[in-house]
């Protein structure tokens, strides 16, 4: 396989479309009328002129001074064998990218893996692409091909829109108010807390019986997550979230067999998977079907199938049919607790995010003078949405923690000692600190908040739980000094070179000027600092420190290098804020009841698995009560 990055053999291929056509006008002038050749000869000539035409067409063609494959190039199916070899032996597929970069030793890159369309470009130089994010909303936005990767299941979320899309604005006008901090506290935090209890009682239930043998964790953490999300955004009964079925089950099950006789303490023990109550179900299974479309060359139509499965068409009925209880649940709230005689509205207090949302419809439509939607497929969609974009990547997020953490015993311990001497009370007491003092430390901006964010940030950068951001050119632009059509797709790749491998050496004025030393520093949104390339594969939440000249304290920098942990810029992730409560309560909850201890090597180990969001192949925990009770 080599490298073709030499812009003589891109122009030639760019034009030699060109070429057919010329000898075509050649065989029917001359073929035909002046040396009259027999009709079936010219007709093959036509033909295999047809035929030639007709792959130069459909093979990639490549944009010049980016390198790329070459032999791929000359394939109507350009890179993609390749990508399928590397998921099927890696079961990754966006780190299939970064890996290019490091194989060309180039921070920009292009592979052809869409047929028909231009070649897809994969940048990896940490300050050209924040400078694209937070400074080129000119030169760049969200990609339309996330439409196609997910309008099938949700038509009207804002995820897929243009920025200047009236859907995009008006939708956004509808939920934005969900994620400023006082709602958070006031009415997600609690339900996301209260989701984690129960994570935090299975677990005590499950380490009394596994008697210090480790077990599996992904599905306890992907419940948790999505009962603490879809908690937050709808409100949950105890019997409706999914960790409650799994106490419940633990609870009543006796332990397997073959796990209870065997001696070694080293097996991992295998619990019991209760069913997930039929709504939080129907949310795993429609997330876990993008991934199908994430594979597919022609995701739209391939989602139009699969759709007619039974299973996809069983949950999508259901969660139609939750959603609508839920909204039709907060307008009788609405409606039962007002009293329009005093213009008060008791019911306007948001019990829940689906609530809030409804009444920001209404408040809305009396503003616009019409009647308010409160069924709309946009307000369904938007939820839809957010728990799909919102538990995997959570879930995901504390599966790499939890391994992160049993791995580096000393973080772990940090960490701890740092959130007992913070809630000195709860410590006392032997009890849970309460969703007030959580929430307290972040408000006092304590010490341990400032570690406790370090771990998290590094957990992220590390598990590169999302590893790539889809953006497309809105015109011709230049991209570290290459030349970019309007209209190429392009992947900004946070896993590999600069973010968790050496970097690859760029001259800073081969970068956009923005992007450059001088410019990184100028308006109003500063770039990040440059990871240390010796140790960037380590993990290690101090690289997040830095002294505060001023008070000599540790502090958390979230500019001391790059992350593209939750993206940036005005399409950076809209439920950052909620995802980083659920996070926080879950590493506090966790690591302020049990030690982690390290698990046997086979049920270790650092690969992914590209699902919804890339997730750790194993995932087990060994757990011992932190409290010494
Ligand atoms: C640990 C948790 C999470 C992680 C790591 C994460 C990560 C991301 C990333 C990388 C993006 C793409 C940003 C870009 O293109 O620049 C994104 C977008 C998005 N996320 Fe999250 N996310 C998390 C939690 C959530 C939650 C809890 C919600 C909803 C409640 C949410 C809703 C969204 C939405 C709606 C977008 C699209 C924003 C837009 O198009 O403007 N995310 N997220």
């Amino acid at each position: 396989m080599d490298l073709g990055n030499n812009t003589q053999f891109a122009a030639i291929k760019h034009y030699g479309a060109s070429i057919p056509v010329i000898l075509w006008h050649s065989v029917t002038s001359v073929g035909f009328t002046t040396l009259k050749l027999p009709t079936g000869t010219g007709l093959l000539v036509g033909a295999l002129l047809l035929l030639y035409l007709a792959y130069w067409a459909i093979i990639p063609k490549p944009l010049a001074s980016i390198p790329y494959n070459k032999s791929s190039a000359w394939s109507p199916l350009g890179d993609f064998p390749q990508m399928v070899e590397y998921i099927l032996k890696k079961k990754e597929l966006f780190s299939w990218m970064g890996s290019l970069t490091e194989k060309y030793n180039s921070p920009i890159i292009q592979v052809f893996v869409h047929p028909f369309a231009k070649p897809w470009v994969v940048v990896t130089d940490p300050f050209e692409t924040q400078d694209l994010l937070l400074r080129r909303s000119k030169d760049i936005d969200r990609s339309l091909f996330i439409g196609e990767l997910l309008s099938g299941l949700t038509s009207e979320q804002h995820i897929q829109f243009r920025s200047d899309d009236i859907r995009f604005k008006r939708n956004r006008n509808l939920v934005n108010h969900l994620m400023v901090p006082s709602f958070i506290n006031r009415v997600s935090g609690p339900e996301a807390y209260r989701c984690v209890n129960l994570l935090i009682q299975l677990w005590k239930a499950k380490c009394e019986r596994a008697q210090g043998r480790p077990f599996s964790a992904i599905h306890d953490l992907s419940h948790s997550a999505l009962d603490a999300i879809a908690g937050s955004l709808l409100g949950l009964t105890e019997s409706e979230s999914s960790t409650w079925t799994q106490l419940e089950a633990i609870h009543q099950a006796p332990l397997s067999k073959g796990n209870v006789d065997s001696k070694n303490v080293e097996d991992p023990i295998n619990f019991p998977d209760a069913p997930i109550p039929s709504f939080l179900k129907s949310i795993i299974t429609l997330t876990d079907s993008l991934m199908i479309t994430q594979l597919s060359p022609f995701p739209k139509t391939t989602y139009a199938i699969v759709k007619m499965f039974p299973f996809l068409k069983n949950a999508i009925a259901t969660k139609e049919a939750y959603i609508t209880s839920k909204i039709n649940e907060s307008l009788t709230l609405m409606t039962s607790k007002e009293d329009p005689n005093q213009g008060d509205m008791t019911g306007s207090l948001p019990q829940n995010a689906i609530h809030s949302v409804l009444l920001r419809e209404r408040q809305l439509a009396a503003k616009e003078g019409r009647q308010p939607n409160y069924h709309s497929r946009a307000i369904t969609d938007e939820f839809v949405g957010f728990l799909i974009a919102g538990h995997d990547t959570t879930a995901v997020a504390m599966a790499w923690g939890v391994k992160y953490l049993s791995d580096h015993p000393s973080v772990q311990d940090r960490l701890r000692s740092e959130l007992q001497a913070a809630m000195p009370a709860a410590f006392a007491q032997k009890r849970a600190p309460t969703y007030d003092e959580i929430v307290a430390l972040q408000q006092s901006q304590h010490k341990c908040c400032e570690y406790l964010d370090a771990v998290i940030e590094e957990v992220l950068r590390l598990g590169n739980v999302i590893d790539f951001l889809l953006r497309e050119t809105l015109r011709d632009t230049q991209i570290l000094g290459r030349w970019i059509p309007k209209g190429t797709q392009l992947f900004l790749v946070a896993n590999g070179p600069g973010y968790v491998r050496p970097s690859v050496e760029v001259e800073d004025a081969a970068r956009s000027p923005g992007a450059r030393k001088e410019g990184s520093e100028s308006g109003k949104k500063k770039l990040s600092g440059r990871w240390d390339d010796g140790d960037l594969g380590e993990f290690k939440p101090e690289r997040w420190l830095k002294i505060n000249p001023e008070t000599g304290s540790e502090e958390f920098d979230p500019l001391a290098g790059p992350t593209l942990a939750f993206g940036l810029g005005p399409r950076g992730c809209y439920g950052k804020r909620l995802g980083m409560m659920a996070l926080r309560i879950h590493f506090v909850m966790i690591v302020w009841w049990f030690k982690l201890g390290r698990c046997p090597e086979e049920l270790g180990g650092y690969e992914g698995l590209q699902k919804f969001a890339r997730e750790p192949r194993r995932c087990f925990v060994r757990l011992e009560d932190a409290m010494g009770r």
